[in-house]
């Protein structure tokens, strides 16, 4: 955030809910980053690929953190407050109370997590009717979209949740409801993951086609039929109740939400790259991939026009930047297969009291060992024999097949700290080249990117960012600011403030690369 002729000392607070853990940040105008907290959040799996989590563990989370960030300032001076979140879909009775997501009537768990695939049978028939709003989602509609969860929950909770329900909201419109008790949701949430139009609005032939008329008959209530461009200001801004909770002044000013990708690919597609020498300089942002990078990868590249990309989600209207097209390609499992990689292997206990005995993360051990055992070639070559499929929780994009399987060929009977290390290399490697295939899908498509912005837990790692830049032949810019998901959900707090006029605007030469 560039603010020009603002005054310094006024704060904006940015909350990012990811799947592992609850951030957030107290940022500058200048989109300067003065604080960070951090606190996981509960998960639970009762069943395979049933993931789950609970609302009033993550907003209890949401006010650790951000009561962390504001110590020490004087309150007065933060004028606006943004979240962004995960797009896990959060149910509620009609008195905004939790209801249970599961056949244990457990009301705690009453959020159904982006990454569960519970609702297979639902999605493929929702997919049968071709309808035409799944044109807008790169043509095949995701398991991880609501539309499927929300039929799973009729067909299979009716008398314990579906009935009861009142609300049933994205996580980022939950967030904002909380804090402010507006129902109203952001237009990036129901465009990308509900198959909302920015244009046409609901569709009613979709919801009647797939069974969930329901919606239709009581005017969306239960989904949303209020909608704002993120950034947007809620209401009268936090509540008295709220305020209480987040360590914060009733009133300040609180923002229609961003999904947690979109807020990272907001906070870094605008950068300011003068004098870095980069070829993205003097072209067209929609030149720019931003990917953001953590349990999950999202690919996020924008056009003026729509682009209708197969297997990749989108084109969405103004679903993160205003007045463009989005497109979000996708792997639903990146730093969740690499943990998964690394933590089942026979030489992790070993790796872990190496890591310890060096105080290092297992990741700058695994990637020092890497450039100890190369020898005289480059580290990618260590995996000339070993190789992996990285669809272990099916293919998100360009196949958009969730029935893919994950693949390891190449495997020996030594299960050494080598082979652990290369095993890693080969999985990042594998990312990695699913980044090619998603960029290569969306050029044959009609996008020209020249550029890599990453971000997310995983561009912390050189290894991570050194073979997208290798395996894709493109620069990779990384922001000054570390934590660019937490800049864009500020950003999102500064333009409800009204001392920014839109989320372009904050866009500035602070959050340029990295030197
Ligand atoms: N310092 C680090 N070095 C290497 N990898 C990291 C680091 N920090 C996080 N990661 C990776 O990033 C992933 C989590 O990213 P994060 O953005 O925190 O996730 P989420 O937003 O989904 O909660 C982890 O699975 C881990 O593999
Ligand atoms: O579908 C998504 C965005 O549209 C993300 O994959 C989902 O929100 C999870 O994000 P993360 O990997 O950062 O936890």
């Amino acid at each position: 955030m560039s603010g020009g002729e603002q005054k310094p000392e006024r704060y904006y607070v940015g909350v990012d809910v990811g799947t592992g853990s609850v951030r957030a940040a107290l940022v500058d105008q200048s989109g300067v980053l003065l604080a960070f907290a951090d606190q996981p959040i509960k998960k639970w799996e009762p069943q395979f690929n049933h993931h789950e989590q609970s609302s009033e563990d993550i907003w209890a989370a949401c006010c650790v953190v951000t009561k962390k960030v504001v110590q020490g300032i004087d309150l007065n001076q933060i004028r606006g407050l943004g979240f962004d979140a995960t797009c896990s879909l959060v149910v509620l009775d009609k008195q905004f109370r939790p209801l249970p997501v599961n056949h244990e009537e457990d009301s705690h768990r009453n959020v159904i997590m982006w990454l569960d695939h519970r609702a297979v049978s639902q999605v493929n028939r929702i997919n049968e009717t071709k309808h035409s709003v799944l044109q807008y989602v790169g043509g095949v509609m995701s398991v991880e979209m609501q539309a499927p969860k929300l039929l799973w929950l009729k067909e299979n909770l009716r008398e314990t949740c579906w009935d009861k329900a009142g609300h049933f909201f994205d996580l980022p419109d939950f967030l904002s409801w909380k804090a402010t008790g507006v129902t109203a949701r952001s237009l990036c949430s129901l465009v990308c993951k509900w198959t909302y139009s920015a244009e046409r609005g609901w569709d009613d032939s979709f919801w009647k086609m797939i069974g969930l008329e329901d919606f239709v008959a009581d005017n969306y209530s239960k989904i949303g039929n209020q909608v704002l461009p993120p950034g947007a200001s809620l209401g009268n801004g936090l509540t008295p109740e709220a305020a209480r909770d987040l360590g914060l002044l009733p009133g300040i000013a609180v923002a229609a939400s961003l999904i947690d990708a979109h807020a990272g690919g907001l906070g870094v597609i605008g950068a300011d790259v003068k004098g870095h020498g980069l070829v993205c300089e003097g072209q067209p942002v929609t030149s720019r991939l931003a990917v953001i990078c953590g349990t999950s990868s999202c690919h996020m590249g924008i056009s003026k026009d729509p682009i209708f990309v197969p297997g990749v989600w989108g084109p969405y209207f103004s679903a993160m930047v205003p007045g463009f097209w989005l497109n979000e390609g996708g792997q639903s499992v990146t730093g969740k297969l690499i943990d998964h990689m690394v933590e089942g292997h026979a030489a992790f206990p070993e790796l872990q009291v190496k890591a310890t005995a060096r105080c290092q993360s297992v990741y700058a051990y695994l990637n020092s060992h890497l450039d100890l055992i190369k020898k005289a070639q480059p580290v990618g070559f260590l995996t000339v024999d070993l190789h992996v499929w990285p669809d272990f929780h099916g293919n998100r994009s360009p196949l958009a097949d969730l029935t893919l399987k994950g693949m390891v060929t190449g495997l020996k009977l030594s299960q050494d700290l080598d082979d652990l290390a290369i095993l890693y290399l080969a999985t990042v490697q594998a990312i990695a080249l699913g980044t090619r295939f998603i960029i290569e899908a969306m050029e044959a498509a009609g996008h020209s990117i020249s550029t890599l912005f990453l971000c997310g837990g995983l561009s912390k790692n050189p290894l991570f960012v050194q073979m997208h830049a290798d395996i894709t032949g493109m620069p990779v810019v990384l922001s000054q600011e570390v934590e660019s998901v937490l800049v864009g959900a500020a950003i999102l707090g500064a333009c409800a403030s009204g001392d920014f006029a839109s989320v372009q605007v904050c866009w500035g030469e602070s959050r340029g690369p990295r030197q």
